[in-house]
This record gives structure tokens, sequence and C-alpha cells, in this order.
């Protein structure tokens, strides 16, 4: 726990000052505990300020973490772009000072994501780098019925301390609850279905030939809206809508990506690894009995079966060598979400100490819920014949603290928001027995939480 009595932060950075010479600066990073406060409201308050503001929410636990402005910014591209972010993360956090005791997921963290491929070309995605970390300035960290709100500052000799802490300490003014807005849907645009049965086709003819396994193929579907699509209310409402999903929203002002994914690619919490495989997809039911037989044929399906099992036997053999005690389940249960449901099996296992959740991304992204079986052969065949760039859609999207405890998404149900522009996707899993139709239909459904979310369409 921390102090109940806490020296104020400006106290605390007084005494840092005080210490400096003439031209030394050092990062500093304080934590407060502080009353309970609506995240949602917090991130809202800040809009339009040119801060960059991040977003997470886990889907069971009530955790949330915010970040508003950055102190420091980190970007990586390549092969190398896990490496890379590790390698200036552990730099960064050996230099910087915490006086205070900084609970697990508050203190020095880094929110941001990475891109699906290791390059991005087009104009579309130029704000998202391929690793894009912020640690922010300030963050509001809510978990286990306790809210902290953690400060990252430089501090030398010249900073003016009265005006820092007057800047960071405006929210305590008083953060009103987020007026809801929306916005018409003018139109939409999305491969038309003779290109996507082509697809398809071209991708079930190569596992016939044994080329491939399984594939996972998405599509955009670009959505006009009348006027500038109100970012605090969209995540307001995939707060409220998709209570089962991660929320995260990573908002660079004009640039936005959003997502609302039910699908964990790793947790690491001291030596504890979660990860979990989830794919294979029908829709929910009108009534209870309508929604328990289409769960039981969803279990019982082959075809599906078969596409979860592609991401069990990847994940399996990915963690193995970096972990001890892998415990996986024999048989997939069911996750429900709002509009649909998946089959997912948890994956938990002891983490060896030496690893960190970077080298766990590196080893698992992409698996084969958002690439494929064979992984390159995958990734190739997606490049070439997939019309659009992923950008960060299907790639982790997370955070990671100054101890190594961390949490990767990936970011499926997503969507870019370039002012009234926004760019959804959604893929779906293609083995032997797939039906280009079908698939057509199954996208269809995983538009629809993002695009309700969007205001879009309303149920
Ligand atoms: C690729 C997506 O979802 C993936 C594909 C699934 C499937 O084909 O059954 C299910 C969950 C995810 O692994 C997406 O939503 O865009
Ligand atoms: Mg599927």
């Amino acid at each position: 726990m921390l102090q109940t009595k806490q020296l104020s932060l400006r106290e605390q950075l007084m005494t840092i000052q005080e210490q400096l010479n003439k031209h030394e600066q050092v990062n500093v990073s304080i934590v407060e505990s502080i009353d309970d406060i609506n995240p949602v409201d917090f991130f809202a308050s800040f809009d339009r300020q040119e801060l960059v503001r991040t977003f997470w929410k886990d889907p069971k636990e009530g955790t949330f973490f915010i970040g508003v402005g950055q102190l420091e910014t980190f970007e990586s591209k390549g092969k190398q772009r896990f490496d890379s972010m590790k390698e200036q993360w552990n730099h960064f956090i050996s230099n910087i000072s915490i006086p205070n005791e900084a609970p697990k997921g508050t203190g020095p963290m880094l929110m941001g994501g990475f891109s699906f491929n290791e390059k991005i070309s087009s104009d579309k995605w130029s704000s998202f780098e391929p690793g894009l970390m912020v640690l922010p300035e300030m963050m509001l960290s809510v978990f286990n019925e306790n809210s902290y709100m953690t400060y990252n500052v430089t501090v030398s000799q010249n900073t003016d301390l009265d005006q820092l802490v007057n800047r960071l300490k405006n929210w305590e003014q008083g953060v009103s609850s987020a007026a809801e807005n929306k916005t018409d849907l003018v139109s939409t645009n999305s491969l038309d279905y003779r290109n996507w049965n082509q697809l398809i086709e071209q991708a079930v003819a190569s596992i016939k030939s044994g080329e491939l396994g399984k594939v996972v193929l998405a599509r955009e579907l670009e959505a006009t809206f009348e006027q500038v699509i109100p970012i605090n209310s969209v995540l307001e409402r995939m707060v409220n809508q998709q209570k089962d999903s991660f929320i995260y929203v990573f908002d660079q002002g004009e640039e936005v990506f959003v997502s609302a994914t039910p699908e964990r690619l790793v947790r690491v919490d001291g030596d504890e690894l979660l990860s979990t495989c989830l794919a294979g997809t029908i829709s929910r039911g009108e009534t209870l009995e309508e929604d328990e037989a289409l769960a039981s044929s969803l279990l019982n399906d082959e075809k599906n079966r078969n596409e979860h099992q592609y991401v069990v036997n990847m994940i399996k053999e990915a963690v193995e060598p970096l972990t001890d005690s892998v415990d996986i389940p024999e048989k997939p249960v069911i996750y429900p979400l709002r509009a649909l449901q998946h089959l997912y099996t948890p994956v938990t296992a002891k983490l060896k100490h030496s690893n960190s959740i970077f080298d766990l991304i590196k080893k698992l992204h992409p698996t084969p819920a958002l690439g494929g079986e064979p992984r390159n052969e995958a990734m190739r065949f997606i490049k070439h014949y997939e019309p659009f760039e992923r950008g960060w859609y299907a790639a982790p999207i997370g955070w990671v603290d100054h101890q190594g405890n961390g949490e990767f998404a990936v970011a499926i149900r997503s969507a870019l928001v370039q002012k009234d522009q926004a760019t959804l996707f959604a893929g779906c899993g293609i083995v032997e027995e797939s039906d280009p139709q079908e698939e057509y239909e199954e996208t269809k459904l995983k538009f629809t939480p993002m695009l309700e979310a969007l205001g879009g369409i309303s149920q």
C-alpha cells in the first residue's frame, strides 16, 4: 500500500530538483493514490488538447489505464521492432527515478502497439509506425477498486515547478461526465462479393494443393459519416456495449485507432503467463434455446474446430520453450460476445526468468488466428492477395509496466478513424472446408459491433 500521508507532487519534485547539479536533468515517475474517478470521463476531459490519449480496459476485471500526453515516444520498425522496443524501454527505465512505491500497473508504463506486417507502406497509416508506444505524461490506473494517478515528468534546475504542477493537476478542478454525441452514417464501401469470392477460392485452392493449412483473410469497410466522428462517445459506446472485450483507443488527434477485441495475445503477471486461442465463430441466438443450439453446433462443427486447433497447436509450440508447466485444456469452450460467439481455449504457463513480454509477442505474432499456417506461406499469401494494407489491424496492442508486467491483445474488431471517415476491418479463418458465402457473412457479422459503436447502426 502507498503511505496514506503523501507528500504533495510539488514537494516531491522540489526535493528532486534541489539535488540536481546545474546541467543535470532527470526523468521522474510519481504515483498518487486518488479517489475514484470515471475513466471514460477522465479520457473525454482531455479532448482537443493536442495531446496523445490512450485508453485500455480489460474484459473482466475492470482494469483501466488511461494515458494523456507523452513524456517520451518510442518507435521501431522492421523485423526487429519487438526487440528494439524492448531494448529502448529497458534502457529508459534503468534511468528513471521512482521515489514512491509504484504498484503493478502504475508508475512508468508504455501504451501503444505494432503493425501486422513489419513494414507499412500506405499513406493512410502514416501516423501509425510499425512499433509505436508512448510513456504518457499522466496516467490514470484503475484496478481492484483502487485508483492511482502517475505523473511522468522531466525535471531540471530550470523547470518551473508551479507551472508544471498546475498543468498536471488541472484535472482535479473537476471531470464532468462526457456528453453523448453521434453523427450519421452517409455511405459505406467494401470489397464486392465477386472479388471476395475469387480471393477465398484462391485460398481454398492453395490449401487443397497442400501449400497452406489455414489462412486468415480480411476485408476493409470504408464508412463515411456526416461530421467528424466523436471519439469520446465511440469510446463510451464500446465500453457499454462490448463488456467482454478489451477496449482500446490510440488517439493522435485526427488519426485515431480503436478496437473492441475479445482476443488476448499474451498477459504477463510476474512469472505467470496467460495466452488465449480464439478462433471459430457463429452468431448469437434470439432466444436462450436458439443461442444454446448455436453454441453446441459450433462446439461440434468440424470446420470450426479445425480453424481453432491450428491456433492451439501453434501457441503451444511457441510458448513451450519460454515457459514451464504449460496448461492447455483439451477442448475449447464458448466465448460469447454481444453479436457472436467464438471457440476459446486458455493457455497458462510459468514464464522462465529471462523472457519478457516482447519476447513472447515476437514468438506469437501472428498466431494462426490472424495469419495462418504455415506462418510464412500464409503471410506471403495475405501480402500478395489481400487487396488492402492491414496497418495495425490484427496486430498486437497493449501495455507494459516498468516491472515487466503487461498485456497485449490483437487489434481485431477495429477501425482507423480519420475525421469523418472510418476504415473498419473484419477477417475470418479460411480452411479447406470454407465456403466463400459463409465466410462473407461471418465478416459482415464481425463489422457490426464497431459499426454500432461508431454510431453507424443502432440496435
Ligand atoms: C480475424 C478476425 O477474427 C479471427 C477469426 C475468427 C474466425 O474466423 O472464426 C475468430 C476470431 C479471430 O481469431 C477478425 O475479427 O477480424
Ligand atoms: Mg471463422
